[in-house]
């Protein structure tokens, strides 16, 4: 029996993407398919989403949801999966990043944005539309992040059609928590049952993530040590009493990579495609990546980065680290946009080491591949990572991973110790705490292992040997639904 499961988001790949959420959500359907589910996501109708649907037929209209006229276009997500679109043109018709404009400023009708978006999911799984000719019926909601958390409360508080329909909510990231202002409360549609502290109520004001969080029948993150950092105040943000307070009810499940586009043997993205017994076909493409970015042309270790430019991300602190890398005949090629100050450390380390540390500023999906297959190892010194994927991917091209030890990293990648090395089993560098001593030292150590060329390939081939496909967690997801629909 095929189970229906509405998949709510803000962004989903190939369609929109600012982070992991979009690799996650747009993996999601092809994950669970294997397992008798059929995925239908919901997303926000922004130009580009828009943009992107062929042949779109409208399946439902609101005169008014939360005040603004809206209607649900049906199309498909890659050609294969069913994706309904908000088409609501008030919320989500303009310029700018999904969260924020053109100045990077937070649209001020975010609250409205989202509340609309998990209302609709909510009307749509609750059976609000059954009258109407409803698409389709779901045997239960999945919500992600905050944008969609509203889902799961309009399902307990405020449902519209009578069907009782269960509810996931998974936290990408919980440092990011949609809180607005008491006054937002009244314009929601809940009721005052709603505004308590099993409801939204948090902190004086609506705590959107807060109240999936409270209200979800099960609550996922995406890594298994993630889901115990939060319980704890470091990781919790605030929230790690109410994880505590979920007990049972929350899931750790890591997240997996989608190897039809990430796979370095079929990439066409590369110069030179390669696997794990043709290892020295990589050389083209590290010689690629250096005329790319400017880097002198040598065997010595070339070191990557892909990533938001950020505090979790431990972008500070890299900046620190740049001339202690160069000294010891390090390169970096680096691939990010964020915080205005980083981007600005990072300009004057190349310019103090030019052809050593090289740095594009931008968002750039094909040259994130081209540098995960040039790059000897990706350095990712985070201070908090909820799974991460940029070391999968590294792990998938033999692009060693260099990862602080938190959240998924700490799950995913086996630190190059003694022990391990004496067992074959290593995949990477792990180090402890995101200072300059540690990441420096992590450094130093990598150079010396790249240095023992048939200790470098033994960890590579490990490393691309491992298996971050979905076929696991698209299991562990699947006997989630399974055991909230019986
Ligand atoms: N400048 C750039 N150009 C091209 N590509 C770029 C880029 N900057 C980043 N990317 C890409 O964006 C994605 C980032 O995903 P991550 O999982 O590493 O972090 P993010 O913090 O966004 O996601 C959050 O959600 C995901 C999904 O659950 C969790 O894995 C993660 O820990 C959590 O913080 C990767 O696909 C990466 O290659």
């Amino acid at each position: 029996m095929t189970l229906r499961v509405l998949s709510v988001a803000s962004e989903a790949v190939p369609l929109v993407k600012t982070g992991g959420l979009a690799d996650v959500v747009g993996a999601l359907p092809a994950a669970l398919a294997p397992h008798g589910v059929e995925t239908t996501t919901l997303l926000p109708g922004y130009p580009a989403v828009l943009a992107a649907l062929r042949r779109a037929r409208a399946v439902h209209a609101w005169d008014s949801l939360l005040g603004t006229p809206a209607r649900l276009l049906a199309g498909t997500l890659e050609g294969r999966h069913p994706l309904l679109v908000l088409d609501a043109p008030a919320l989500y018709a303009r310029e700018g990043a999904p969260y924020t404009d053109s100045a990077g400023r937070d649209w001020a009708d975010n609250w409205q944005r989202f509340a609309a978006l998990g209302r609709a999911a909510a009307d749509l799984a609750g059976g609000a539309m059954a009258r109407r000719g409803k698409p389709q019926r779901f045997d239960l909601v999945h919500a992600h992040d905050w944008q969609a958390a509203l889902a799961c409360v309009y399902l307990r508080y405020a449902p519209l059609g009578g069907i009782r329909v269960p509810s996931v909510i998974t936290i990408h990231n919980i440092a990011f928590q949609g809180w607005f202002g008491a006054e937002v409360f009244p314009r929601l549609g809940l009721p005052d049952a709603a505004w308590t502290i099993d409801g939204v109520e948090y902190h004086g004001g609506v705590g959107m993530l807060k109240g999936g969080l409270a209200n979800a029948d099960a609550v996922t993150t995406v890594s298994p040590t993630y889901a115990r950092e939060i319980r704890s105040p470091a990781f919790g943000m605030g929230l790690e009493g109410l994880v505590v307070a979920r007990g049972n009810a929350v899931h750790g499940i890591l997240n997996g990579i989608d190897t039809q586009v990430w796979n370095p043997v079929a990439d066409a993205t590369l110069t030179a495609r390669y696997g794990h017994r043709t290892l020295e076909k990589r050389r083209a493409n590290k010689r690629a990546l250096e005329a790319e970015f400017e880097l002198a042309e040598e065997d010595g270790p070339l070191f990557v980065v892909i990533t938001r430019l950020t505090w979790q991300k431990g972008m500070d602190v890299l900046c620190e680290v740049l001339d202690h890398l160069a000294g010891l005949g390090g390169r970096l090629a680096l691939l990010g946009s964020g915080d205005g100050g980083i981007e600005r450390e990072l300009l004057a380390g190349a310019a103090r080491h030019p052809g050593r540390i090289a740095v594009r500023l931008g968002y750039d999906e094909a040259l994130s591949h081209r540098m995960q297959a040039g790059g000897d190892a990706i350095l990712i010194p985070s201070r908090f990572e909820p799974c991460g994927l940029t070391q999968l991917y590294g792990l998938a091209y033999g692009c060693l991973p260099v990862v602080a030890r938190t959240g998924g990293l700490a799950d995913t990648v086996i630190d190059a110790n003694p022990a391990a090395l004496a067992a074959g089993c290593a995949t990477g560098v792990q180090f402890d705490g995101v200072t300059y001593d540690s990441l420096a030292a992590a450094i130093t150590r990598t150079i010396a292992l790249y240095r023992q060329p048939a200790v470098w390939q033994r960890i590579q081939k490990n490393a691309m040997k491992c298996d971050f496909s979905w076929a696991a967690s698209g299991k562990a997801y699947a006997d989630l639904y399974a055991a909230l629909t019986a």
